[in-house]
């Protein structure tokens, strides 16, 4: 089996230029097959408020309502999509930005209304991901990009959480490849102490998990992303890793890149 990168990065790193360009070089040095996925929740927000569109989040999830859903389309699918794929393109990458619609590559259904209605949010399930449409891309030459943005089939874009995308992707396509899958944001990785850069955990494992949760030290924005990491690795992704955007050159090197998960 060839090896396969599925790499993501949030809004933290998108926001910041000088970091977002250190990433992108690096990220085409990577040799191999490779795939980007990129959040931007944080522009999201920016430019909601200046639109005077009240930005709302539950346990980490955007209310996207259908003015929502016209500013993240304009975002995640325009503004940062393109500039990531023309950056990459300088860089030497052969980079293709698509969302789910695109070779209807990830379709999604709109999350039914229990006690939140969160409005156009496209959850994810086993059939969502076309590996083979996205194999083809690989095996053409190209980098996919996927923005946050997945479609139904019936017509409606949905919002749908980069770090999920990133994990279904990884689960479908280690079906193909032998898929490592990378969360890269604006810390060295998953800290014992989330103010000190030194306090690195190497690894963790399910146990390890549910002790850190219990100690508050795993909270927000990483639970989620930890659920989805978790979730890759029991449905057969090889390796997930949570490190820092600029750190992505000593991806190689064990001891010095992120936190690794284990089973
Ligand atoms: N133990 C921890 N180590 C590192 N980050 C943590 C930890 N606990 C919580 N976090 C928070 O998780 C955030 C990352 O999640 P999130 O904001 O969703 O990032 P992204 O937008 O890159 O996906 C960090 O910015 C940090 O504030
Ligand atoms: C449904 C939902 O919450 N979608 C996310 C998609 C963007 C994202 O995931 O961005 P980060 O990786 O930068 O957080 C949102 O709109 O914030």
């Amino acid at each position: 089996m060839q090896s396969l990168y599925i790499i993501k990065i949030g809004g933290n790193v998108i926001d910041n230029s000088e970091s977002l360009h250190k990433f992108l070089e690096d990220f085409t040095a990577l040799k191999g097959y490779k795939i980007l996925v990129h959040g931007g929740g944080k522009v999201a927000t920016q430019l909601s408020e200046t639109l005077g569109i009240e930005a709302k989040l539950v346990d980490g999830r955007r209310i996207t309502d259908i003015e929502t859903l016209r500013v993240v389309t304009m975002v995640y699918g325009g503004l940062i999509n393109k500039n990531i794929v023309a950056q990459l393109q300088r860089y030497g990458s052969n980079a293709i930005g698509l969302t789910g619609a695109d070779g209807n590559l990830i379709k999604a259904k709109k999350r039914p209304i229990k006690t939140i209605d969160y409005g156009f949010v496209g959850d994810l399930d086993d059939n969502s991901v076309n590996a083979n449409g996205i194999s083809s891309l690989l095996e053409a030459g190209f980098t996919p990009v996927f923005s946050a943005l997945t479609h139904d089939g019936d017509g409606q874009l949905l919002n749908t959480n980069a770090d999920t995308i990133a994990s279904a992707l990884a689960v479908a396509m280690s079906g193909l490849y032998s898929t490592t899958l990378i969360y890269c944001f604006e810390k060295k990785g998953v800290l014992q102490d989330i103010d000190d850069e030194d306090s690195l955990i190497r690894d963790i494992n399910p146990e390890r998990y549910d002790e850190l949760k219990a100690a508050g030290i795993i909270h927000s924005g990483m639970l989620p992303k930890l659920d989805n990491a978790f979730s890759a690795i029991d449905f057969g992704v090889q390796a997930v890793i949570i490190g820092h955007a600029n750190d992505l050159n000593k991806l190689n090197d064990e001891a010095s890149f992120g936190t690794r998960l284990s089973k």
